[in-house]
């Protein structure tokens, strides 16, 4: 029985666990994941129950709170905060969040001199960590409307924009709204949309059971398809414009993805499609010159080996899994972030923005 996505809240804070939309199950099933410990948060975090870049960086500040036990010491905590720091690689949103919940207890050390966690820190950890909860939903609202504005202004023709997107990207992905999605989202409340093209996203199927599910909740018309049919969909559809998301963006504008999104952005440029990632300040990655530096997560064989409980290819199978992987800067037409839109992006204009 599907529930309705108004119904569903994909991560909320209970006051005293973290609550966390199952999405390994989704959309067949709607069940829910407490955490009640930092540890809790980590494997959710590993096994996927909750993923995206934003999401995941928002459940590892709630994680902080989980680890932070009034009367424990700070070296206790920060091993805490270490040990979810490396859930998971390559969104850079994950130790962004974690930063920032860090710099609290650092300015707790140096005004308060105590070694231990107090009433008042576990309070300010709270606020903080609620805070990045909404701040990225109203950063994912601005960037709707960012990448709205830049679509409908290089609009030519009669005809409603017709978008290809990858993965997901949606309010499961992040705080709420969502990046991508959330651009995708604003040209439908603007009546500008003809049709959203989803790629299923193997191997985990992000696309098939998460945007399709989100998507067909929000009643905008979609068509899914297989990931290999991308420039077949490019070259028969006429699709304007290719709009993704991102795990972490370097200072040059190279911009890690779901795996297949590096494909896509040589397939657009290709068919003349244009290229647009939409992603919150906290997914740029400043201290990284390029892609190049990127650590890309590869994942077990079974994501490849198995679909659901069927084996669909010999049980050992060498495979490659990488996850991830990172389209150069040079094939973007388009970074929306919250902070403004950079168009052709390079090294000079990130910095303009982010330094
Ligand atoms: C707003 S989510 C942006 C990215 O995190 C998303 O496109 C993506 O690649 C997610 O990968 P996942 O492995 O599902 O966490």
């Amino acid at each position: 029985m599907q529930s309705s996505f108004s119904e569903v809240e994909a991560i909320s804070w209970t006051g005293e666990q973290l609550k966390l939309l199952d999405q390994q199950v989704l959309p067949n099933q709607i069940r829910y994941v407490l955490c009640s410990t930092a540890e809790d948060v980590a494997l959710a975090i590993q096994q996927m129950v909750v993923r995206g870049a934003p999401a995941i960086g928002i459940s590892a500040a709630y994680g902080v709170v989980l680890a932070a036990t009034i009367g424990q010491t700070l070296n206790t905590l920060m091993t805490s905060l270490d040990m979810l720091s490396a859930a998971r690689p390559t969104a850079v949103n994950l130790r962004w969040a974690i930063a920032r919940m860090k710099a609290l207890i650092d300015v707790h050390v140096t005004s308060s001199k105590e070694q231990q966690v107090t009433a008042s820190l576990k309070e300010k950890l709270i606020a903080e960590a609620i805070a990045i909860h909404q701040e990225d939903i109203t950063a994912n609202k601005t960037m709707g409307q960012y990448g709205k504005q830049v679509i409908l202004a290089t609009l030519s023709g009669s005809h409603k924009i017709r978008v290809m997107t990858h993965c997901n990207t949606g309010a499961l992905a992040t705080g709420g709204y969502g990046t991508a999605l959330g651009v995708i989202r604003a040209l439908a409340e603007a009546d500008e949309l003809q049709q959203v093209w989803v790629n299923e996203t193997r191997p985990w199927l992000q696309g098939a059971r998460l945007t399709a599910w989100e998507l067909s909740q929000e009643k905008i018309p979609f068509v899914l398809g297989v990931d290999s049919a991308a420039a077949y969909h490019m070259a028969t559809n006429k699709i304007d414009w290719v709009i993704v998301g991102a795990d972490r963006i370097t200072a040059n504008g190279d911009t890690a993805n779901k795996i297949g999104t590096y494909s896509l952005a040589i397939l657009a440029r290709h068919h003349g499609c244009k290229f647009m990632v939409v992603a919150p300040s906290s997914t740029v990655d400043m201290e990284l010159a390029t892609g190049n530096e990127i650590e890309i997560e590869c994942r077990g064989n079974h994501e490849l080996v198995m679909l659901g409980e069927k084996n669909v290819a010999p049980e050992n199978t060498v495979v490659s899994n990488p996850v991830f992987d990172v389209t150069p800067a040079s094939l973007i037409d388009m970074i929306v972030t919250e902070r403004g839109v950079i168009e052709n992006p390079s090294l000079a204009k990130m910095q303009q923005l982010f330094c």
